[in-house]
């Protein structure tokens, strides 16, 4: 179902930034340098300030040719015309996110450290599933770890896998050998000192 979008590549996930003209420069720089998929996620912003940030990548994304991702709020996702959703355990459920969407529309479940959590999720509709974290994160330091190991059992079930958490250029390969499809990644690329510096190292991986 993401089956016009690249398979495999650099997921790069906004911070809680507030600054939406630094937000959309940092976007700039990391989508020219390569990022295949950019997810929207603003856990600090209003309801107001994420439409107006959510509306403003759009554009930046549809000239890069890169889906743009609401985490969350599917329903932000469909009022924008945004290219998917992304939904964790709190965030509701798969199915009216799909079929309000519609069946091109990229729709990913957060499966943490659980293989019949993602097998569930293909089943309701999801287009691809994220486990982690992998690595420690200062984005999220308590989330929960999961092995490597996961991303070849969930081999079978027929849609990208994408690894989170504490994901750097120095560890992606281990998981990109151990079945990831796309690395996942906010703070290594967004918190460098140069954004498309770090966003080509991890393609670089690829
Ligand atoms: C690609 C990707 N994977 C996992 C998450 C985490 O989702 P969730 O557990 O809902 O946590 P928050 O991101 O909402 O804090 C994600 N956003 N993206
Ligand atoms: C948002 C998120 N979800 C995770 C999970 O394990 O589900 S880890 C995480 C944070 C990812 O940020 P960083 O690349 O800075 O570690
Ligand atoms: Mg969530």
């Amino acid at each position: 179902m993401t089956s016009h979008w690249p398979q495999r590549g650099l997921y790069t996930i906004t911070p809680d930034q507030q600054d939406t003209e630094r937000l959309l420069a940092d976007v700039a720089l990391v989508l020219g340098a390569g990022a295949s998929w950019l997810q929207y996620r603003n856990k600090t912003a209003s309801a107001a300030t994420r439409q107006f940030q959510a509306t403003a990548l759009l554009p930046l994304c549809r000239r890069h040719g890169v889906p743009l991702i609401i985490n969350d709020d599917w329903r932000l996702a469909a009022a924008i015309g945004a290219d998917g959703a992304h939904l964790g355990e709190d965030d509701g459920q798969l199915g009216p996110a799909r079929a309000t969407l519609g069946g091109s529309a990229i729709l990913g479940a957060s499966c943490y450290d659980r293989l019949d959590l993602a097998r569930q999720a293909v089943a309701a509709g999801a287009s691809y599933v994220a486990f982690g974290a992998f690595f420690a994160s200062s984005t999220k330091p308590l989330a929960r770890r999961a092995s490597p190991v996961l991303l070849g059992d969930a081999a079978g079930l027929g849609v990208p896998r994408v690894a989170i958490g504490g994901i750097t250029p120095d560890n992606a390969p281990g998981l990109i050998a151990a079945g990831a499809d796309l690395v996942a990644v906010i703070s290594g690329v967004f918190d460098a000192p140069d954004p498309a510096e770090a966003t080509r190292a991890y393609v670089d991986c690829f």
